[in-house]
């Protein structure tokens, strides 16, 4: 019989172009898929909750995790460590699972040589205009910050090609069906992929 691994996506962009927002408005309706949450060093913003949004780490806990080879990636952004646990993502695929990340580019392009079969979708603002409207008018960060982050995005944008799939975040129920479509097709693509390996070896063994 064909093992049945669960799918890898990932879910990438330029902060505040609205990954969040999407990831969380389509895990209210894919309940299949299972999110990781990810190692951060940056502070708590008021409203977050540590092992709901992320796990809370001190820069020597994290780099601790680093050395022990317990991230499957990892990435210094604008002068935080962000990171993905590895068993988890490991385990839960294993499990026949479906695995959602939702993480910055460096990261991303590592999942990619570790994970190339992974889904790699790449979220995109309808201008550069409204990426930064989204940033300043979420409140979360000081202005130079903004402008770190702006100034991230756009080397971020330059990357999008390494992507398997680009989805416009125009409207968020939009974005959420695009990224809907492109979980289905990949399943139904694997499916595909499974029954023809199953027909060659039923005609190998007979
Ligand atoms: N389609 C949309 N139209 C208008 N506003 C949006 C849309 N999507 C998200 N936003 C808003 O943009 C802001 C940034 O969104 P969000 O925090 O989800 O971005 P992000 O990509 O996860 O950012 P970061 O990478 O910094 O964590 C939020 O205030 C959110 O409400
Ligand atoms: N490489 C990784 N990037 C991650 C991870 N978790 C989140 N992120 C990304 O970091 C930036 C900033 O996040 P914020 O919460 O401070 O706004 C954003 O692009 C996130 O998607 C991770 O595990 N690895």
């Amino acid at each position: 019989m064909i093992e049945e691994k669960g799918i890898l996506f990932i879910l990438s962009g330029p902060s505040g172009v609205g990954k969040g927002t999407v990831r969380k408005k389509l895990f209210e309706e894919a309940s299949e898929l299972q999110y990781s949450i990810s190692m951060t060093t940056r502070d708590m913003r008021p409203g977050e909750v540590d092992g709901v949004d992320y796990f809370y780490k001190s820069v020597e806990e994290f780099e601790k995790l680093i050395e022990e080879n317990q991230l499957l990636e990892y990435a210094k952004y604008v002068s935080n460590y962000y990171g993905t646990p590895r068993k988890y993502v490991e385990e839960t695929l294993e499990k026949g699972q479906d695995v959602f990340l939702e993480i910055e580019v460096q990261g991303a392009l590592q999942v990619k040589e570790n994970f190339p079969e992974g889904v790699f979708i790449f979220l995109f603002p309808p201008s550069l205009e409204e990426l930064k409207n989204r940033i300043v008018n979420r409140g979360t960060e000081s202005q130079e910050l903004v402008v770190n982050r702006l100034k991230e995005a756009r080397k971020e944008i330059e990357m999008m090609d390494a992507y398997d799939y680009v989805v416009v975040n125009d409207r968020v129920e939009h974005a959420v069906d695009r990224v809907k479509a492109i979980i289905k097709s990949e399943h139904l693509k694997r499916e595909r992929v499974a029954k023809q390996y199953k027909k060659i070896l039923e005609d190998e063994l007979k």
